[in-house]
């Protein structure tokens, strides 16, 4: 079938069974043949084809409500609902989102990005629905990961105490980003199992009755039959106990199967949980093979052999710099202890896990907990590296604040992937970390300017025993420069002058160097000198130099690739606000005050003129400006 040709999937209804399924191996073939160009979540959408085919099938989106967990496995949806066309802009400037938007489509009713809101959501959209009176479905799918998440257990808790009618697909693969973790894992594990002796029971029963004496390994069978029978009524009931009818576990690529549980599931009042067993990449060797986690989400691969597209860069990633840095001190270190909430090969843990297996822990997509965890290390004198996402931070902010910060612990919080981290767009930008943070009492929060800074960096957090202390580094790869062999930690608070200047400041750290230097380099050419300083401690500043910066009377120019409200050209405004220095210029360069969508990082600090253009442009406004005496605080 051609997909391009559908407009949206009202057609499904006249399918049958076989016209579905080889629809659904034309969409497999068109995800492996586009992801192989654009690279996204190939594997968790290569796992919902046969689920999403029969979802719209025996429901009727938009008025039936569509909830996807995480949302990046709703490339199938926005396939059948009018969407194909667009796949070869997917993930890049101004195209097609990889996950649920609003503006794209009505049959996209929830936006995501961040795991385990799907079920809060659809608790407020059956609320919704239940005050106005009207009938319509809701239909949140999760996935076993996003269950890991604190946020679905509390929404969980709810739905089963209020009794609406409510779907929960729960989509079960066996697979967060990495193998899931933690008990409800191992529990949805028996179920599976359960799931299958069930069959086997079935058979058993019907062969028990054929055959008049029994006895030997027929009723050892039928005995293991009976504890596996434990298992699923067990667990089924958890999900049973929680208010919820449990129906499953089903093949989730058998679309017969999955349509009748839909249609019994349609018809069922209160809340509905149906358990689906798919498989993460399924049609794709290479994917469905994945065990660590690989083919969750890609860059451009080579179809035929599976082979990925490399990054041509040489310098080592920034997270593997970083946790291989804390693998070489843990090593004479034993306080050292990394947490990830379900990153550890976004993260770089690998290494760690598998020289330190006592030492590592991955709770699961459960940042709340992780935070609170280290805080809980640190108290026993542990030094807890908390590896997280700048933009998965944000979901443990109160655990920042009232565990670590309020009792001054010792926590290291790598923030990975601080700044824009391009295609996975406005929800994984990691842009407000330095606003959210740099406000708290006892933060330290520094960013090295290149690779070699950033390991001296570890070492000085590690060896920091003054409170919390974050570091932050981007997503990608550093700048490929020489390393020092021996690790050194840098005096707190200090800055570096990297190039010297009198006729303005300009004031950066980390991603936005390079632009700065740039900058200063044009400006030379054309007569103006603009000292470059590496404000690699975001708190605390450097005072002493920001103090003799302002003595000098120059315009000072802030960079960061960071949200501009609350950020450090906040901080240094309040510096001189508070110190008096009233005459001289200042103006700051950073994130706008709105969301940043997905595409390729350049592209997008064009967009939001983020570049050494602009530096340029702004310095020699206040230089030039400056010379006609008067000045401006901005
Ligand atoms: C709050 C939060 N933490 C971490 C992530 C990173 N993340 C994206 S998908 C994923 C795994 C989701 O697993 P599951 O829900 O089982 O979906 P699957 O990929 O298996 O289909 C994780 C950890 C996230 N999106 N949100
Ligand atoms: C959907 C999701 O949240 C993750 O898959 C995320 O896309 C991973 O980001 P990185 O690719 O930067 O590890
Ligand atoms: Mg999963």
């Amino acid at each position: 079938m051609d997909l391009h040709s559908i407009t949206g999937p009202s057609f499904l209804k006249e399918l049958t069974t076989k016209q579905l399924e080889v629809l659904s191996e034309d969409i497999r073939r068109f995800l492996i043949e586009n992801l192989s160009r654009t690279g996204g979540h190939i594997g968790p959408n290569l796992g919902v084809v046969e689920l999403t085919v029969a979802l719209h099938k025996v429901f009727d989106s938009p008025s039936d409500k569509f909830i996807w967990d995480v949302g990046h496995q709703s490339y199938v949806h926005k396939i059948l609902t009018g969407r194909a066309g667009q796949f070869d802009t997917l993930r890049q400037f101004k195209g097609l989102c990889g996950f649920p938007k609003r503006n794209e489509s009505d049959h996209d009713v929830w936006e995501t990005g961040h795991s385990s809101t799907s079920l809060s959501a659809a608790m407020g959209m059956a609320a919704a629905r239940d005050i106005k009176k009207d009938s319509n479905h809701v239909i949140p799918i999760i996935g076993d990961g996003a269950l890991t998440g604190g946020m679905a257990f509390e929404a969980l808790n709810h739905i089963g105490h209020t009794k609406t009618d409510m779907i929960v697909i729960l989509n079960d693969n066996e697979m967060s980003i990495a193998p899931n973790v933690g008990a409800m894992h191992s529990m949805l594990g028996r179920m599976r199992t359960a799931g299958k002796y069930n069959k086997v029971k079935d058979d058993l029963e019907y062969l028990l009755k054929k055959v008049p004496a029994v006895g030997g390994r027929l009723a050892s069978t039928a005995e293991r039959v009976k504890d596996s029978l434990k298992y699923l009524v067990v667990s089924g009931m958890f999900f049973e106990e929680m208010g919820f009818t449990y129906l499953g576990p089903i093949d989730g690529h058998d679309l017969e199967e999955l349509e009748d549980n839909l249609r019994y599931a349609k018809k069922t009042k209160g809340p509905v949980l149906l358990h689906v067993v798919t498989k993460k990449g399924k049609g794709f060797l290479p994917a469905e093979q994945d065990t660590i986690g690989t083919w969750h989400g890609t860059g451009p691969y080579k179809m035929e052999t599976g082979d990925l597209v490399k990054s041509s860069s040489k310098a080592p990633s920034w997270s593997g710099l970083v946790a291989e840095t804390v693998r070489k001190l843990a090593r004479t270190d034993e306080r050292i202890v990394a947490i990830t909430p379900a990153m550890p090969v976004g993260s770089k843990l690998e290494g760690f896990a598998s020289e330190f297996p006592d030492r590592m822990f991955d709770v699961g997509i459960a940042e709340q907990h992780a935070t609170t965890m280290a805080a809980g290390l640190a108290t026993q004198d542990m030094k807890p590296f908390l590896a997280i996402y700048s933009t998965f931070l944000q979901r443990a902010y109160d655990q920042v604040v009232h565990d670590i910060c309020r009792q001054n612990l010792n926590v290291f919080i790598g923030i990975d992937r601080s700044g824009l981290v391009g295609a996975d767009g406005e929800t994984h930008q990691g842009v407000f970390d330095i606003a959210f943070l740099r406000h708290l009492p006892n933060m330290v929060i520094m960013m090295p300017k290149d690779e070699n800074e950033g390991q001296h960096m570890v070492k000085t957090a590690i060896d920091y025993n003054g409170g919390p202390i974050a570091l932050r580094y981007p997503r990608g790869n550093g700048l490929g420069v020489p390393m020092d062999e021996e690790l050194k930690a840098l005096p707190i608070g200090s800055w570096e002058v990297l190039q010297e200047g009198t006729d303005a400041v300009i004031l950066t750290f980390g991603t936005t160097i390079p632009m700065a230097l740039h900058a200063a380099e044009q400006l030379l050419e054309q007569g103006i000198s603009a000292q470059v300083v590496n404000a690699r401690f975001i708190k605390p500043m450097d005072e002493a130099m920001l103090h003799s910066i302002f003595e000098r009377n120059i315009p000072v120019v802030t960079i960061e690739e960071a949200v501009l409200q609350g950020g450090f050209g906040s901080a240094v405004l309040e510096f001189a606000q508070e110190n008096g220095y009233r005459e001289t210029v200042i103006d700051r360069l950073g994130i706008p005050d709105h969301f940043i969508e997905h595409g390729d990082v350049s592209e997008l600090m064009d967009e939001i003129h983020l570049n050494s253009d602009e530096v340029v442009r702004v310095v020699k406004k206040w230089t030039q400006s400056k010379k006609q005496a008067g000045s401006t605080i901005l």
